[in-house]
């Protein structure tokens, strides 16, 4: 078997909503192909040539981790903007309307420069990939040939994604404005039709189209109809779009719309809302909304760094968990000030801790399993990685590890040179030396740190179907 990685060492690995596995001693094959072979739990050194023996590999390879190393796969980030990445950090003095009026329409127009897109691209999605996030979800601009070029680089950069020019014909500034329907969707199409002629990586199409109407506001029924026309015509075609972020945003969006029951409604009416709609924000969402969202089984992106940064609330997501609704996080730069999953996943514990201080007594100690409580570690890990894939409809492929998924994965480094003050001291505990119990406490103290404290100098390498593609022992 001449191309097939054997890895060996700490691996931590979501298994639910609520739990993950976590194994000091894992030994995790990955073909040529870069899918999973096999995995083996607890495998104690002195059982290493036995195990690999019983799996026909005498003599393999093996790549063992560093003591102070473990892995997990790696984040899904379900939600960002690519052009808004040179924003980051300002505008928050704005609320949503405005910020894009004023911060965010202005950048994006710059991207009508391709010269311009391919060197600011080259260095967001660089970012992305080396921050952690294996797949990502992104919001181009409007223009065709620069949202082409983002494909491109994410292509050569070997992340997994999907890609999609925003769709907005009205609302606009008039430099930032698509001229009609027709255009719009004729861009559209061109997109998908160039994305999907970039080839495979291996077996793999690592990169995919995703139809992208910015947000109801800014489509016209024209437009948001042919949109669902052409999402119709291929049942595997991802739609992304924000829903419900913003109290000014709701009440435009009902002006907009006034036969649509609700902001959900109107994305339902046009055939846009189904089990690969992925719906950034819901902050906001009615009753009916939330029912209409499970019965369609789509997914939300839960952005709370950027509902936090832009005032826009806080959304309940352990209602949606409870609920069985699909939640996955997303980042949304520059909404969110921070292109890394670990701040999303701060920011989503922060978030839920705000709901639970605010809600009545009785409802902290009422049968929910999620809503108004704070959210476990797992939970948040989960959230990150296989909640991601399964709003992403990539839950077969991505968010966790198992025989014949990919290997998207993070090497994770906690120890002191890692230069990470955080973390410093973490691999002092006697629990090293200690029992399997030991050892495996040892390694939640490592997550919840590593979630909390960590950042890009702690993360060693990131694979996207079974390729070193970035973090730092990536030579670029
Ligand atoms: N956060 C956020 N919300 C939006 N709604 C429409 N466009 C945007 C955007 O770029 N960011
Ligand atoms: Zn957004």
């Amino acid at each position: 078997m001449p191309e097939m990685k054997i890895f060996y060492g700490a691996v931590i690995n979501p298994t639910s909503l609520t739990s993950y596995s976590s194994s000091p001693y894992c030994l995790i094959a990955v073909g040529s192909s870069g899918d999973i072979n096999w995995i083996v739990n607890d495998v104690a050194p002195h059982k290493l040539q036995d195990t690999l023996a019983s799996k026909g590999c005498v003599d393999a390879d093996v790549i063992a981790l560093k003591d102070g190393e473990f892995i997990i796969p790696g984040f899904v980030d379900t939600h960002t903007h690519a052009p808004q990445i040179p924003n980051l950090g300002t505008g928050g003095q704005y609320q949503l309307l405005d910020w894009l009026k004023y911060i965010t329409f202005p950048m994006e127009a710059k991207f009508a420069d391709v010269a311009f897109a391919r060197k600011t691209y080259a260095s967001v999605v660089r970012r992305i990939i080396d921050s952690g996030t294996t797949t990502c979800c992104y919001y181009g601009t409007l223009h065709l040939e620069a949202t082409k070029v983002l494909a491109d680089i994410v292509h050569s950069l070997g992340q997994r994604a999907f890609v999609g020019k925003c769709n907005m014909n009205r609302e606009c500034p008039p430099d930032y404005i698509e001229p009609s329907a027709e255009s719009s969707v004729k861009d559209t199409r061109a997109l998908i039709t160039h994305i999907k002629s970039l080839p495979p990586h291996g077996h793999e199409h690592l990169v995919q189209p995703v139809i992208t109407p910015r947000f109801a506001i800014s489509c016209t029924d024209d437009l948001l109809s042919s949109l669902g026309t052409l999402a119709a015509s291929d049942p595997n075609l991802r739609i992304q779009t924000h829903i419900s972020e913003n109290l000014g945003e709701i009440n435009f969006t009902k002006e907009l719309f006034p036969k649509a029951p609700s902001y959900a409604g109107v994305y339902d009416m046009f055939g846009l809302l189904r089990d690969n709609t992925i719906l950034a924000h819901a902050v906001h969402l009615g009753e009916d909304e939330i029912q209409l969202i499970k019965t369609k089984n789509a997914g939300i992106s839960h952005c709370p760094t950027s509902n936090f940064n832009l005032n826009s609330g806080v959304a309940p997501v352990g209602l949606y968990l409870d609920k069985g609704i699909k939640v996955g996080l997303g980042t949304d730069v520059s909404g969110g000030f921070n292109l890394s999953m670990l701040n999303a996943i701060r920011n989503a514990s922060i978030a839920a801790k705000v709901r639970s201080m605010q809600a009545p007594i009785t409802s902290t100690f009422s049968s929910s399993s999620f809503a108004n409580k704070p959210l476990p570690i797992p939970t948040l890990l989960y959230l990150a990685t296989a909640g991601g894939a399964a709003v992403c409809g990539l839950e077969k492929r991505i968010g966790s590890f198992a025989a014949e998924k990919s290997f998207d994965a993070l090497f994770v480094n906690v120890r002191p040179d890692a230069g990470n003050i955080g973390l410093l001291g973490l691999t002092d505990s006697p629990a090293v030396r200690g029992s399997l119990e030991e050892k495996k406490k040892l390694l939640d103290t490592w997550l919840e740190r590593f979630l909390f404290c960590g950042d890009d100098r702690n993360i060693q390498c990131v694979y996207v179907q079974g390729r070193l593609v970035g973090g730092r022992s990536f030579h670029r």
